[in-house]
């Protein structure tokens, strides 16, 4: 357990078990406290993972940048989507890793995202999503349902597949309760044979898979990967090369074989499956929970609520609902949900990078295979970028004359880099017109005598996930 003398100052602590950070105190607070400690860049380790803790946005930025640091930690539960094989986006590396990040960046820019042709499914699942609430959730305490889920879901259907579903359509059940199942057993018990890979060859598979829930996620893996291979089936049988409807009669196109085109090698079937899980993955529960987020951040200042409300009437028209066209003159409610992304850090860690060579960094050796931790959520409150780092600030996104100032410094809830998140574009596209949608539409109150708590749970460490919470939704127009 002896660290090589080169490394950032630190330890790699007890034998076997390393540094593991307690369950008990939420993960940036218990980093924080190395940091003091040891300074902005230093070591730890967590159980068979040795790792580079980097606190200082610049440095960030710097490490995430660099090529040889542009690799993943071998985790179980990042490796078991693309059943332990290097495939997909989110948890491959190298020719695939770069490959896939180019095919997909430039058939979602093709498709529109970033711009403006998304922006009507978008829009068609803001009104469904504002219409169910308006149903189920007005004037009482409610919970917000899964229809945010839905509405985010359907967005990634529309752009992968051409398709969308009902609220309670069998897939669309599936689907969203699916990755969000997976996304909690990851952050739970499951934590443990991602920092001892050892556990998943040495534990009884009773104890695996009933205790530490493998079989869920094994069951939620092959039942998604199915439902995928059904859709790409659909695809191939109806493909028309002259008239491609959507990333994956792009991916068809590309890959398929020239001679066969309904014959994909068993390679090629399983990269299009994880491809296509790492967007649900990675899109899905990242932007209905930001959403969730802002919800309860306009419950709890409704003064700030209340000036949203006033931007909105002055410049959209009641009768349809917030375009892109008038996005430029309602800078406020940008400046409100950059913020809302900013104290809620929903990505407190990033996604963990992993060194693929040796490399020097500030002046330190870190071996190969070193796990490379960004603390975004640290940036994020940092008082060196932050007038009131832990205060609920939209004018930290305005500058002096109210214009929106959207590209600060120790800003980094996408990440940086060369892996930085690849749907960013469409989730603040989405975040944008789903809140004004919302907002448009209602007035959210805390239930009376209720003071609601922007409290995470401490166990949570790959996402800062609210505690469960009820609003009271009063209807506007
Ligand atoms: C508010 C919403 C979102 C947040 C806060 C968010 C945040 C992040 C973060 C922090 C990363 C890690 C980057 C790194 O490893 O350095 C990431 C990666 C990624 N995100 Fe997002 N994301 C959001 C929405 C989306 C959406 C809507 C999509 C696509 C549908 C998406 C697709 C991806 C993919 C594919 C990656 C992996 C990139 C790679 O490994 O090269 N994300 N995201």
């Amino acid at each position: 357990s002896r660290k090589p003398t080169r490394m950032p100052q630190g330890t790699f602590g007890w034998p076997i078990l390393g540094e593991l950070p307690p369950r008990s105190i939420h993960i940036t607070k218990h980093l924080k406290n190395l940091k003091q400690k040891r300074g902005p860049i230093f070591t730890t380790k967590w159980g068979s993972h040795r790792m580079v803790v980097v606190t200082d946005y610049h440095l960030i930025k710097k490490a995430f940048n660099h090529p040889d640091i542009q690799g993943r930690p071998a985790f179980f539960t990042f490796e078991l989507f693309s059943h332990f094989k290097n495939a997909g986006l989110v948890s491959s590396h190298g020719s695939v890793w770069t490959e896939n990040r180019l095919f997909m960046l430039r058939h979602l820019r093709d498709l529109g995202m970033g711009k403006t042709a998304l922006e009507d499914s978008i829009q068609q699942e803001a009104e469904m999503l504002v219409d169910h609430l308006d149903k189920t959730c007005v004037g009482k305490p409610a919970v917000m349902d899964h229809s945010i889920n839905c509405a985010v879901v359907n967005v990634i259907w529309q752009m992968l597949a051409s398709k969308r579903y009902g609220l309670n359509d069998e897939v669309m059940v599936r689907c969203s309760t699916r990755f969000e199942e997976e996304l909690a057993i990851c952050q739970g018990p499951m934590f443990l044979v991602n920092v001892f890979p050892w556990l998943a060859k040495l534990l009884p598979s009773i104890i695996l898979n009933k205790v530490l829930q493998a079989e869920i996620l094994y069951r939620n893996r092959d039942e998604i990967h199915l439902m995928f291979q059904q859709v790409i089936d659909d695809h191939m049988a109806t493909l028309d090369p002259n008239n491609p409807r959507d990333v994956i009669d792009q991916l068809l196109l590309e890959r398929a074989h020239r001679d066969a085109p309904d014959y994909l090698t068993p390679e090629d079937e399983l990269d299009f499956k994880s491809l296509m899980g790492d967007m649900f993955f990675a899109g899905s529960e990242t932007t209905t929970t930001t959403l969730r987020w802002m919800i309860l951040y306009m419950a709890i200042n409704t003064e700030i609520q209340a000036k949203v409300h006033k931007c909105l009437d002055e410049v959209v028209p009641k009768d349809r609902l917030p375009s892109l066209n008038e996005r430029n003159q309602l800078q406020y409610v940008d400046a409100v949900l950059l913020e809302v992304m900013r104290v809620s850090s929903l990505a407190p860690i990033s996604l963990l990078h992993a060194t693929t060579e040796g490399v020097t960094f500030e002046g330190y050796d870190i071996p190969k295979g070193t796990v490379v931790l960004a603390c975004a959520e640290m940036c994020h409150r940092d008082p060196a970028y932050w007038k009131h780092p832990d205060k609920f600030y939209p004018e930290h996104f305005l500058d002096d004359e109210g214009k929106l100032d959207g590209k600060k410094e120790g800003f980094l809830p996408f990440s940086i880099g060369r892996r930085q998140c690849l749907g960013e574009s469409l989730a603040r596209m989405e975040l944008y017109l789903f809140s004004t949608a919302i907002l448009q539409r209602f007035t959210i109150e805390p239930p009376e005598g209720v003071t609601l708590s922007t409290e995470t749970d401490p166990s949570q460490i790959v996402t800062n996930v609210p505690l469960p919470y009820k609003v009271i939704l009063k209807r506007r127009i």
